[in-house]
């Protein structure tokens, strides 16, 4: 699917993503430490095509989640931390194991927009649905990563159908974003939610239960 060339990983200093700190304090009467990175809040969207009956999601390569596989794999790389530059990767595991189904989603960047516009532009730049804000359902919102990041994703629910489709998706071109969008047929979805042969984050599996719990008993019997 992908052709990931060239790796290599180094410490990283400085990002517009995310910043390391430590916070020391005292609990009850106890000195203590916690390291933790500032980042983006974001966005997730549940998408479900009315006309074919099937959850829209995407899939994409997560580098974080390659380097974990190949942490498992070739534990090396990540020796020798202070180095300037890590080992280069030799034989590297291939990119597939780095790609993972997730909702459509996107970071909370844009201060003038509200979470409900950036999940429409989202919906739009990934998925290539028109949705408006008024066709979006807030289910929940909650923290992910509460060790590392503490940020807050907030979850909406958007039924589209093939009219609302304006162009395949797939993400910004400009930005770097390779997306692919996948339909998952309602029937197989909870088949789906649970087979861990899928890699997944757990906003699918999450928002999945809640489709089953709250939208699938109204949904007109075919
Ligand atoms: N660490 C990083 N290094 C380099 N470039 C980066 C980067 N983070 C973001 N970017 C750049 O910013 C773009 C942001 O894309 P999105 O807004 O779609 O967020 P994404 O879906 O990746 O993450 C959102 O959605 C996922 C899935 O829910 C959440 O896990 C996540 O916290 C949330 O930000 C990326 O395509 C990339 O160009
Ligand atoms: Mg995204």
């Amino acid at each position: 699917m992908e052709a990931i060339e060239e790796l290599a990983v180094q410490p990283c200093t400085s990002s517009l993503y995310l910043r390391p700190f430590r916070l020391s304090y005292r609990q009850n009467g106890t000195k203590k430490f916690w390291d933790f990175m500032r980042t983006h809040d974001s966005v997730s969207i549940l998408i479900f095509n009315t006309s074919r009956q099937c959850f829209v999601v995407v899939k994409q390569f997560r580098p974080a989640v390659y380097m974990c596989e190949i942490e498992r794999h070739q534990p090396q790389v990540f020796e020798n931390q202070d180095k300037e530059s890590l080992p280069s990767l030799e034989n590297p595991l291939p990119a597939v194991v780095g790609v993972t189904y997730e909702l459509c989603a996107g970071i909370v960047d844009k201060p003038g927009l509200s979470l409900e516009e950036i999940a429409c532009e989202e919906v739009l730049e990934e998925c290539g649905y028109r949705v408006s804000t008024a066709d979006l359902r807030r289910i929940t919102s909650y923290r992910s990563g509460v060790g590392v990041t503490g940020s807050r994703q907030t979850l909406f629910y958007a039924e589209v159908n093939d009219q609302m489709r304006t162009s395949g998706g797939g993400g910004q071109p400009e930005e770097g974003e390779l997306i692919e969008v996948v339909e998952i047929p309602l029937g197989e979805s909870m088949k789906f939610a649970y087979d861990e042969t899928f890699p997944k984050t757990m906003g699918v599996i999450f928002s999945f239960m809640w489709f089953h719990n709250n939208i699938a008993p109204k949904l007109p019997k075919k």
